[in-house]
């Protein structure tokens, strides 16, 4: 019997949508296995800003650094817009809370269910066999650079240290060890001398890693590969924003952007596990998000972070029963609402 005393953050727009399907879940699963559920809710982004006036408080932050598992959904929205630098959401919350727990791995995964490859926009044989993970650097890059107006315009800096493009590298090829070999480094080296050192530390990790094959691709071919040849990636490699946007990408093979679940890890235990969309303020408070992203992160979080491997393979197995059976948001071609596919797999994993 664990104790699942976890930091859960719903935050804006669908976030707390999302997030109440995925605590419904862990309820049953807590209840089906004898553990303790004990959530921390806090306040996070646009949510804090009305509330408390900050978009990070500072019991959040306590909450997230004392448990070190945090669930989170999405932050920001158009009513938040209008704010600046760290008085926004997205600058005030999220990525503080990435850079002070040195979360620098985002792990994002994409390998289509079988039961939506027939409905996908793409053809079969571009989804069939399909399975790799990207492998995103999470606290460098142009979204931390200095970023400002001057008399000129305005400028965002891209900076990157030997040792953080080393630490992602490593965990890169470590994963691409455990799976099918091969590590496939993404980045700009034609243009930026950010990715020329990325390339360049790259191929330097990989001499500790003889049985890996590594490849280098240029981002912008890479987004035409994902969609011709997905089949031949394993792990992809890449920095910051370069993984924010692939991912995106990714989330057309595996068919919607609602069932792509991630895990941001430090070198020490903190994980934070969120779905890769934002708030989604277009079908926001209209019962249409698809909370599997949310349910299947928070299924990460019990194997990552609580060593619940069982329960976790349980919830994705009654994930992948949904989606067989049809149990799905419109998104997905379904007709159930985000708290009916959040029962739905509750009491699946029941059982
Ligand atoms: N991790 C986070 O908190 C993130 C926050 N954002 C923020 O979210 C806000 C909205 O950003 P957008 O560019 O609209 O990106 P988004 O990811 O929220 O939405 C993009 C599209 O995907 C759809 N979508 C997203 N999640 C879905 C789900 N679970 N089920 C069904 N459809 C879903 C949306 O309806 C929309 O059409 C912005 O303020 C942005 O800064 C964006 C990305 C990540
Ligand atoms: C605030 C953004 C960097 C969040 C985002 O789009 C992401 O992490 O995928
Ligand atoms: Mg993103």
């Amino acid at each position: 019997m664990t104790t699942l005393n976890f930091t859960y953050l719903p935050g804006d727009g669908i976030g707390p949508e999302v997030g109440d399907a995925a605590i419904a879940v862990l309820r049953a699963i807590s209840d089906k296995f004898g553990h303790t559920l004990l959530p921390e809710f806090h306040l996070i982004g646009g949510a804090a800003i009305d509330a408390v006036g900050q978009p990070l408080p500072a019991e959040t932050f306590e909450s997230c650094e004392r448990t070190g598992a945090i669930l989170l959904g999405a932050v920001g929205g158009p009513k938040w817009d209008h704010l600046k630098g760290a008085d926004r959401p997205e600058l005030g919350s999220l990525l503080p809370l990435r850079k002070e727990l040195n979360l620098y791995a985002n792990i994002r995964p994409c390998a289509p269910f079988p039961a939506l490859i027939d409905n996908a926009p793409l053809k079969r044989e571009r989804l069939e066999g399909v399975d790799f993970v990207v492998m995103r650097e999470l606290t460098g890059g142009i979204y931390f650079g200095q970023k400002g107006r001057d008399v000129n315009g305005a400028y965002d800096e891209c900076r990157y240290s030997e040792a953080e493009i080393r630490r992602i590298a490593i965990k890169a090829f470590d994963l691409a060890a455990t799976r099918k070999k091969k590590v496939t480094s993404v980045d700009k080296s034609n243009v930026l001398e950010t990715s020329r050192l990325w390339r360049e530390t790259v191929i330097d990790v990989a001499t500790n890693y003889p049985d890996v094959e590594l490849e280098h691709l240029l981002v912008d071919a890479m987004t035409m590969h994902m969609l011709t040849h997905a089949q031949d990636y394993d792990v992809i490699l890449t920095e910051n924003m370069f993984g924010d946007i692939l991912t995106d990408e990714a989330s057309v093979l595996c068919g919607s952007m609602g069932v792509i679940p991630s895990a941001s890890l430090s070198d020490g235990k903190t994980g934070m596990y969120e779905p890769i969309h934002g708030s989604a303020p277009d079908i926001a408070g209209e019962g249409k998000a698809n909370p599997i992203a949310m349910i299947l992160s928070a299924a990460w979080m019990l194997r990552l972070s609580f060593g619940l491997d069982k329960e976790a393979a349980l919830i994705e197995a009654a994930v992948e029963a949904a989606l067989e059976q049809g149990q799905t948001t419109g998104d997905l071609g379904g007709t159930l609402t985000t708290a009916q596919v959040g029962d739905w797999i509750a009491s699946h994993v029941s059982q």
